[in-house]
Order: C-alpha cells, then structure tokens, then sequence
C-alpha cells in the first residue's frame, strides 16, 4: 500500500536555485534513503515532505491526502499526528532536559499530563537513555544527544519517520549503532523511513536508494554488487 508519493515536484529557493525531483512511491513500513550530491535538494526534499515547504509545482501525498495542497495550519497537524523529523543538527532546546525535549514534541501532537510524561521515559529509556532523563543536551554525549533527538521524534508514534545525515556527527562504530536504532525503531513502529545521506555505509542498510539531483552518467544501480533501486532525475 502506497504511503507516500512524491509526483512532479519542484521547488525553488529563491531566483538563482531551481531544483527538479524525482517521482517515486514508498509502501507503508518501506525504507528508503536519498541520496545524491551535494546541494542537489536532499535536505529540500525531506523538508517538503515533512510539510516545512510547499512545493512550487507538482504533488506530495501521504496516506491519500495531497500534503502539499493544505494551508500552513494544515500542514502542521499532518506533521504533529504523522511525522517524526530527526534533523542533521539535532535541534535540541538547549534548556531543556532530555525528558522535556520530548515532552515538547508530545505537546505539539496533543499529548500532555501523566500520560505524555510516561510516554517520553519510556521512550528515552527504550533507546538506552533511561539514566540520563535530567540532562540537558549540554550534559550529553553527540550519540546520546542524537538518541533524545530520535526519542522526541518518534514519541507519538509516526507513520513516516524522516531523518537527515543521521551519522554526519558520529563515529563509524556509533553511526552504525545510530542507524541501526533508527531502522529498528522505525519497523517496530511500522513506520515508512525516509533518510537522506552522503554516507556509504548508510547506503549499504537500505535496499531502496532514490538519488536526487542527478546527472550522473553512472546510476547508483550500476555500482557493483548493489542490485539496488535507483530513481534519477
Ligand atoms: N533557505 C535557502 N535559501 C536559498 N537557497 C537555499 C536555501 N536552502 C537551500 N538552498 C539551496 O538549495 C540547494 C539545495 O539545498 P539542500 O540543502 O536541499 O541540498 P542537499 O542535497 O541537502 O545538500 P547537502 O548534501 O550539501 O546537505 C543548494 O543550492 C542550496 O544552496
């Protein structure tokens, strides 16, 4: 079943940057990463999925509903029920406690009380942060900073799971860690995952790759042993 489908899209930053998408379907539950060069629109991409932007022409629909066609408001209640967005920089509140970022996230899709504050430990603690409730970002390791981020993303139970470079700040032995949280959390949720990167080894864990920007020659499916998707502009 179709989850998400990208038709047609365009964007434009501005006069100078004009940027063309590929169309491409994702099933509910699939995994998929973009992936392509940079500057090329991965980010831009991720970002009119989620709702942050609105396409300059084409399509984005999700569950049947064309996102792209509501108004702001209507975009931020398809984000607050439907997405969780694990950003490149974390975007943590630097204030906050790792409990309160996630409670922060509950509360803009309707949960509070009690019932948000039992939800957000018990998904700090599931990603291993159930030490670590009272620590603001600032007392915490990239990796676990990372997992609060991802905790806050997930919390109210997404259909569609965005993440941007989510190794890009950490090691090799902690990117695989990261990914692997991410994948797992993603199919317990049976959420659809959509993840952009630049990272070979992030290519590695997906069957499904949709580059962006392309004007490559060599299709990604034509690397050797891949035997991989790949959708080119
Ligand atoms: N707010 C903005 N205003 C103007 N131009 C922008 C803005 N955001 C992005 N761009 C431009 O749009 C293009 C695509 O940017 P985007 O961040 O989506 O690419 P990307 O593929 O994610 O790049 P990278 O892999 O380097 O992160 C780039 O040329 C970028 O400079």
């Amino acid at each position: 079943m179709t989850r998400l489908a990208v038709q047609n899209v365009t964007y434009r930053h501005g006069p100078e940057v004009a940027l063309t998408f590929p169309s491409f379907e994702v099933g509910k539950g699939e995994q998929l990463a973009l992936i392509g060069p940079s500057g090329a629109g991965k980010t831009t991409l991720l970002h009119l999925i989620a709702g942050l932007l609105r396409p300059e022409s084409g399509h984005i629909r999700f569950d049947g509903q064309i996102i792209s066609a509501l108004s702001e408001s209507g975009r931020d209640a398809y984000r607050a029920r439907s997405v969780g967005y694990v950003f490149q920089d974390f975007h943590l509140m630097p204030g906050y406690s790792a409990l309160e970022n996630v409670l922060l996230g509950l509360g803009l899709s309707g949960m509070r009380g009690p019932q948000a504050r039992e939800r957000a430990a018990e998904v700090l603690t599931e990603l291993g942060l159930g030490a670590r409730l009272r620590h603001t970002p600032r007392q915490l390791s990239t990796g676990e900073r990372q997992r609060v981020a991802l905790a806050r993303a997930v919390a109210h139970r997404p259909a569609l799971l965005l993440a941007d470079e989510p190794t890009a700040h950490l090691d090799r032995a902690r990117g695989v860690q990261a990914l692997k949280l991410l994948q797992d959390t993603a199919a317990a949720l049976g959420a659809t995952l959509v993840v952009v990167t630049h990272d070979p080894l992030v290519m590695d864990a997906f069957e499904r790759l949709i580059e962006v920007g392309a004007v490559s020659q060599q299709p990604v499916s034509q690397r050797p042993a891949s035997g991989k998707e790949a959708v080119l502009v």
